[in-house]
């Protein structure tokens, strides 16, 4: 069994027994009551061309993962979030995951509350029950990874995010998957440098993927970054954002730990290296 299958195993496990406390229609009332969402696809330079053009940063409140273990223990993710907002972060991404990310609907919770950019509740959406559960919570992006989804389903759980007036980052790794998200008709693709069936990181897989990524589409690299020249690498490559969670987690820790002040550095060094993709439009 692959890691993926396996953390899916464990997310339907943790599912039901919400939907056993909650109940699918309190959660759907919930998100038919929740303030509508931030404009994410905006929030995240999509449409945006020319010298307005920069490098928008995703940052994620990322506790643990299965490839590392823990990563730092965060305390109160509602500041670091805060702080990422004030170095200038275009979203937040929020690991809800339970098991290996040691994420909780908490962890959304007080993010939500503590920072007024677009939100992405970062999960292994298999159920439409957790898109609604991340609309009740606030969220305003919910991922979609197009390996744990048939194409069907795919295109469901798009429709259903539009619906509740979300947007979704819909995340690939391989250029098939990319081909799935883009027919779909997903707004914002993500491809994701780590292979997670594996785990392994290959930064490489972004710059020929995003090289068919049409110019009205976000395109977004994930993983792998270390320091600010990996984020420059992936601007170089045409990417409009930037996913980052251990480089920045770890950039909070410590005395003198400046984590605002970290986020600002890789923003300036991705809108320095920025540039623009040649693919068609989307018609
Ligand atoms: O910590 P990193 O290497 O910066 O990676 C962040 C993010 O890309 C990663 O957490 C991620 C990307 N796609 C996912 C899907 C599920 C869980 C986690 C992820």
């Amino acid at each position: 069994m692959s890691v993926l299958d396996d953390i899916i195993d464990g997310v339907r496990a943790d599912l039901s027994a919400r939907r056993r406390e909650v109940g699918d229609a309190d959660i759907e009332r919930s998100a038919a009551a929740a303030v509508p969402a931030r404009d994410a696809f905006a929030a995240l330079g999509g449409g945006v061309v020319g010298a307005d053009r920069r490098l928008r940063l995703i940052t994620e409140v990322k506790r643990a993962s299965p490839s590392k273990g823990d990563l730092a223990a965060i305390d109160d993710p509602a500041a670091l979030a805060a702080a990422y907002e004030t170095g200038g972060a275009a979203a937040i991404s929020v690991l809800t995951e339970q098991r290996r990310f040691r994420g909780s609907l908490a962890d959304l919770d007080a993010v939500r509350a503590a920072v007024s950019i677009p939100v992405l509740r970062k999960d292994f959406t298999v159920e439409p029950y957790q898109i609604q559960e991340a609309r009740a919570h606030g969220a305003d992006l919910v991922l979609l990874i197009v390996a744990a989804l048939d194409q069907r389903t795919l295109v469901d759980f798009l429709a259903l995010t539009h619906e509740l007036g979300m947007n979704a980052l819909v995340e690939a790794h391989t250029g098939a998957e990319l081909e799935r998200a883009l027919d779909a008709g997903a707004r914002i693709v993500g491809v994701n440098t780590r292979n997670l069936k594996t785990l392994d990181v290959d930064p490489g897989v972004f710059a020929p993927l995003a090289g068919m990524i049409p110019g009205d589409v976000v395109a977004v690299a994930e993983s792998g970054v270390v320091d600010a020249d990996d984020v420059a690498a992936y601007a170089a490559a045409g990417a409009d954002a930037v996913l980052v969670g251990e480089a920045l987690v770890r950039s909070s820790l410590g005395a003198g730990a400046d984590p605002a002040d970290a986020v600002r550095r890789f923003a300036a060094a991705g809108t320095g290296a920025q540039t623009e993709r040649t693919a068609p439009e989307n018609t």
